[in-house]
């Protein structure tokens, strides 16, 4: 029996008086998709920067089994070991690509330069690969060397998601991925997003407010209200048959929109 790739218990996390997230635990298991779903002001966001060690919850833990320790609190690793995890293990892409692209260097080195963080020294490779993952994320490879401002709002997002996944990671957190762009776009990219998730065989995390987003990409799905979990399962039962009033609210407003 494998174990839950990460664990999330009891996760709360205050901003003064203010719950951000109150009592949220899930387990994640090797190459499943959780989705996120719930309104703005749910939690969503203050939930994935604790169980992406990028906050710090106030109550709670998150367990991750690492390749070489097994089962580990985050933040008990040393901030060395946790920042390394950060760039090799676990991935994270962000609503906006500027939050997670650097904007002044040209879209190889964007991919390139995350290798370098893990190692790779020899040039021609580092821009072979590169211009291979651009491939992979349908951008031409004769943009090789243009910056990512130069790059529609889909292609940044294409760069981001080619900059995250060159080193290989086993987990990837997703913060409403495809928000802000066109529904073609949106569409186009989720395809994308997909293909690349079942093809590497990753885990991922996803929040997002847009139900069609997860009903194509995620496995399991939670949602959340006020903070708090209200109701979890696979996806298809949850929006098909959703058991709280807040989720059939939720999904009947889609329909009727
Ligand atoms: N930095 C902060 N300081 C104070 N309160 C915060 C902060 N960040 C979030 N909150 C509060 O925590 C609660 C949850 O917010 P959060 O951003 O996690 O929700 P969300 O579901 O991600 O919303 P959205 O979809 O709009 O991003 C809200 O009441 C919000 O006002």
């Amino acid at each position: 029996m494998t174990a839950p790739l990460l664990s999330v218990e009891h996760v709360t996390r205050r901003y003064g008086p203010r719950i951000g997230c109150q009592d949220v635990s899930f387990e994640l298991w090797p190459g499943e998709v959780m989705g996120i779903v719930g309104e703005s002001g749910s939690g969503k966001s203050t939930l994935l920067s604790c169980i992406s060690g990028q906050g710090d919850p106030d109550e709670g833990r998150v367990v991750y089994d690492a390749r070489d320790l097994g089962p580990v609190d985050i933040r008990e690793m040393s901030e060395p070991r946790r920042r390394m995890l950060m760039r090799t293990d676990w991935a994270f892409v962000h609503q906006n690509p500027r939050d997670g692209l650097r904007m002044t260097v040209s879209a190889g080195a964007n991919v390139g330069e995350r290798l370098m963080a893990v190692g790779a020294r020899n040039y021609a490779n580092i821009r072979a690969q590169a211009t291979d993952w651009l491939g992979k994320v349908e951008i031409d490879e004769g943009r090789v060397d243009d910056r990512p401002a130069a790059f529609s709002g889909g292609m940044q997002q294409r760069l981001q998601i080619a900059r995250n996944l060159v080193t290989g990671p086993r987990l990837v957190f997703m913060d409403e991925p495809t928000g802000g762009l066109d529904v073609s776009v949106q569409a186009r990219l989720l395809d994308l997003i997909r293909g690349l998730v079942r093809e590497l065989g990753l885990s991922a995390v996803i929040v997002t407010h847009d139900l069609a987003v997860v009903r194509l990409l995620a496995d399991r799905l939670m949602v959340m209200k006020d903070g708090r979990r209200v109701e979890t399962g696979l996806t298809d039962q949850v929006l098909d048959d959703p058991q709280h009033p807040y989720t059939q609210l939720l999904v009947s407003s889609v329909l009727q929109a």
